[in-house]
């Protein structure tokens, strides 16, 4: 890991409140009466209920959706035994995943204990508490023995994730691999770096799978794992001894169609690689250092497929495929372990999606990366929105079949549409659009220059160096150099003019004279004369920048923390102008809510849009949303339900309407209607029946900037914690995105990623 990365990793764990997790409560407690239902005396009758029938926990508590992520820190990634405590941040990590994945509420525990017996005494008294229980770097062998008894013991899923979550992503990238260079899984030869506890559980499930026994060598520190060694033994690992003299990893590897490394980084020596049969399949998969890197196999062995555990390389061949859509699977039938059924199910789920057609929404999220089953697309990637959906069912229905669901699903397809939901509310929206930016960053710099106009504000100051760390963007910073350099030092930032950003200094610049000459050209006929021309291009940071964009020296802004929207559109306007066909500009903000995604238009611009200026911005909004993987849902609001009103805002509304379905059949679109019924299906079905609106609207349209920007602000505040993206400036030749003066670090970066998507369009979309 390299110093920038390592302390960029540092601020994530510490800022804005150390670690990565938080308690939120699920019961609103504002009054007299809500204290006394949550707590004493209301709390009572929960209690008793439980007493009586302990199955009804699952409904009055959160336990059916709570997984503890138990660790006592003995091996720790492949940092090895460094301890409960150090281990803590990975345990906070995996339950972050658990949420953001597969929406499971997780509890981390670390344990100061390493004797199994006891291990095993702790973790069992725990499952009151557990729907699940997921063990994670514990060192073998004592994973096995303290997993086997907890199964036995327990009457919850326990899951050892770097055993049988390795195991399942790992079978499945061993059978498409195979399927690739076309080899048969019961004739190929497989050396393993580590016999512990992934090492182990993945050749367990391979030999399932149909690998022979006789096929595998394992190796670990101490070499060869042959019949008769003593040294480092353990039964778990005696299964795979060989009646062999060879000692060395390298005495084994002549001829190996697959190694499996499970052990430590720089492992695997290019001759050792050298020596593999044609085509060979290589999973390095120690983290956070390979056994051997992606580009050292290369150097040797052009005709390899390479794995690796890391996110920066394709083939991501890590648990996080997996471990929180088994569970989900299992939590929502209730099981009481996990069946050898269940994961195999999960490994044909994960293997079967990676040779489906890609959905719209991972297409158009790494649509500059070729996802099409192969060499470099062997596993789905992390961010598929399609895993849950594909794994939890054939998880649950496994469950089912094995007979261990205690609360069986009867109806699979409600339950994946259930699951479906998720996806589109879980808010992950953004980082497949974050590596997108990244891939464009790399692939063509010259198209993902990205200026921004308040060079010397804090929070761009900050956002760019995450653009910076991220690689999402090449900026450019208009401001005074001084007062940059000042003010990067005070905040401890570590970018650098020149090396990480290119700057422009407003009070001084070689192409000042080129600049003004060209807005006075731009403007001479609209009141603009030369002195004026030269003053305003000297202390407009947004005219530069824009005039940058028509020079083409930038390709796309971040403006607006500070100041009113319409001070930054007016330069946008005179020197970027609309792009052709459009009529009108439009602002669009979007917030990524807990529950729900919700975009709003006209938040900035147009004080009170005719009907025509709304339905341009309603498709405009539409078409971005699309470009964003999100299908549009329109809902045109109004104080008038479906016809109630004919004040001239409800009239407007309906006009704008019967003006979006002749310009877009396509669009799921109605109103005018209140902002309930945009939201909840079932109210506007109870106003009105035959809407071609279904389910909730995502796009909500306002009557006028008043009733936008102010929705929106209560919105993004009452929600607390959503993601707020926008706002996206709407109608503009080149993209130019107007931010307002509350624009957090967070929503800078993430404009700027959506800048550099709007600024490789041509390419992304000819992709
Ligand atoms: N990509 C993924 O999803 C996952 C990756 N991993 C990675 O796999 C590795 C092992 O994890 P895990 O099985 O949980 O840990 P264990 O401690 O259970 O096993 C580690 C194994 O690797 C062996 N080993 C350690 N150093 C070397 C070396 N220099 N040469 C050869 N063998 C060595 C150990 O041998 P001995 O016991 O003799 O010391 C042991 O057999 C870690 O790097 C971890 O990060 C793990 C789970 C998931
Ligand atoms: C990924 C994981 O669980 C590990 O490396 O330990
Ligand atoms: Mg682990």
């Amino acid at each position: 890991m390299d110093q920038r990365f390592r302390q960029a990793a540092l601020e994530y764990h510490e800022f804005p409140k150390p670690g990565k997790l938080q308690i939120a409560a699920t019961k609103s407690l504002v009054n007299q009466r809500d204290l006394a239902l949550a707590y004493s005396p209301g709390v009572a009758a929960a209690c008793e209920e439980i007493e009586q029938d302990p199955s009804t926990a699952v409904r009055y508590t959160a336990r059916g959706n709570l997984v503890g992520v138990v660790t006592n820190g003995t091996a720790v990634l492949g940092l090895g035994n460094i301890g409960p405590l150090a281990a803590k941040p990975v345990m906070e990590g995996k339950a972050v995943l658990f949420k953001k994945f597969a929406g499971i509420d997780v509890f981390d525990i670390e344990i100061n204990e390493t004797d199994p017996d006891k291990l095993i005494e702790i973790i069992a008294s725990l499952e009151p508490t557990f729907g699940g229980i997921n063990l994670e770097d514990i060192k073998a062998p004592d994973c096995f023995k303290v997993e086997r008894a907890l199964r036995d013991r327990m009457n919850i899923p326990v899951f050892h994730d770097d055993q049988h979550g390795t195991a399942i992503v790992v079978g499945a990238a061993v059978l498409n691999g195979l399927e690739v260079i076309g080899k048969k899984i019961d004739e190929v030869k497989l050396v393993t770096s580590g016999a512990g506890a992934a090492a182990l559980a993945c050749l367990d499930l391979l030999v399932e799978l149909g690998l022979p026994r006789k096929n595998i060598w394992v190796t670990d520190i101490d070499g060869v794992v042959f019949k008769g060694r003593e040294v480092g033994m353990d039964p778990d690992k005696a299964q795979y001894a060989q009646e062999t003299d060879a000692r060395k990893l390298a005495d084994v590897m002549a001829g190996a169609d697959v190694f499996l490394g499970l052990s430590a980084g720089g492992v695997l020596k290019q001759d050792m690689v050298k020596a593999m049969a044609p085509q060979p399949l290589i999973l390095a998969l120690a983290n956070p250092t390979p056994e051997i890197l992606p580009e050292q196999v290369y150097e040797v062995r052009s005709d390899a497929i390479m794995c690796t555990g890391r996110t920066d390389y394709p083939n991501q061949v890590n648990n996080v495929l997996c471990f929180p859509f088994i569970f989900r699977g299992a939590l929502d039938v209730g099981a009481t372990t996990i069946t050898k059924d269940m994961e195999i199910a999960a490994v044909r789920a994960v293997a079967e999606l990676a040779r489906k057609e890609q959905s719209d929404v991972v297409a158009s999220a790494y649509r500059t990366q070729n996802l099409s089953f192969g060499r470099e697309y062997l596993i789905p990637k992390p961010f598929d929105p399609r895993l849950i959906v594909h794994i939890a069912p054939a998880v649950a229905k496994a469950a089912m079949d094995s007979g261990v669901a205690t609360r069986p699903i009867e109806n699979l397809e409600a339950y994946k549409d259930q699951l479906q939901q998720f996806v589109y509310h879980s808010g992950t929206f953004m980082k497949p659009i974050f590596a997108v930016a990244k891939r464009c960053v790399q692939e063509t710099p010259q198209t993902s220059r990205v200026v921004f106009a308040e060079g010397e504000d804090e929070r761009v100051l900050r956002a760019v160096q995450v653009v910076v760390d991220e690689g999402i963007a090449k900026p450019i910073l208009i401001g005074r150099p001084a007062v940059i350099e000042r003010r990067l030092e005070r905040f401890g930032l570590r970018i650098k003019a020149g090396a990480d950003f290119d700057l422009i200094n407003p009070e001084y610049d070689e192409r000042y004279k080129e600049f003004w000459g060209t807005y006075y050209d731009l403007t001479k006929r609209k009141g603009v004369t030369e002195a004026y021309a030269k003053i305003e291009t000297r202390r407009r940071h947004t005219l530069i920048g824009s005039l940058m964009i028509h020079k083409g020296m930038a390709d796309a802004m971040i403006c607006g923390t500070f100041g009113t929207h319409a001070l930054h559109l007016h330069y946008v306007d005179q020197v970027i102008g609309l792009r052709t066909g459009c009529n009108t500009y439009g602002a669009m903000n979007g917030l990524m809510l807990p529950n729900r995604q919700v975009f709003l238009v006209d938040t900035h611009v147009n004080y009170d849009p005719t009907a025509d200026q709304i339905a341009e911005i309603t498709l405009m909004a539409a078409e971005e949303m699309l470009r964003l993987g999100i299908e549009p849902k329109a809902a045109l609001l109004s104080h008038s339900n479906f016809g109630s009103s004919n004040q001239p805002s409800a009239v407007k509304m309906r006009e704008a309407l019967q003006k979006l379905r002749d310009l877009a059949p396509w669009l799921q679109v109605d109103g005018e209607m209140h902002g309930d019924c945009a939201l909840d299906e079932s109210v506007r079905n109870t106003i009105f029946s035959g809407s071609n609106l279904t389910g909730e609207a995502n796009l909500l349209v306002c009557p006028n900037i008043d009733a936008a920007n102010i929705a929106y602000n209560l919105l993004k505040t009452a929600a607390g914690n959503g993601i707020a993206v926008g706002p996206v400036l709407l109608g503009a030749a080149k993209p130019v995105h107007i931010l307002t003066a509350s624009a957090t670090v967070r929503r800078i970066v993430n404009m700027t990623a959506l800048a550099v998507l709007d600024s490789n369009s041509e390419r992304v979309s000819a992709l």
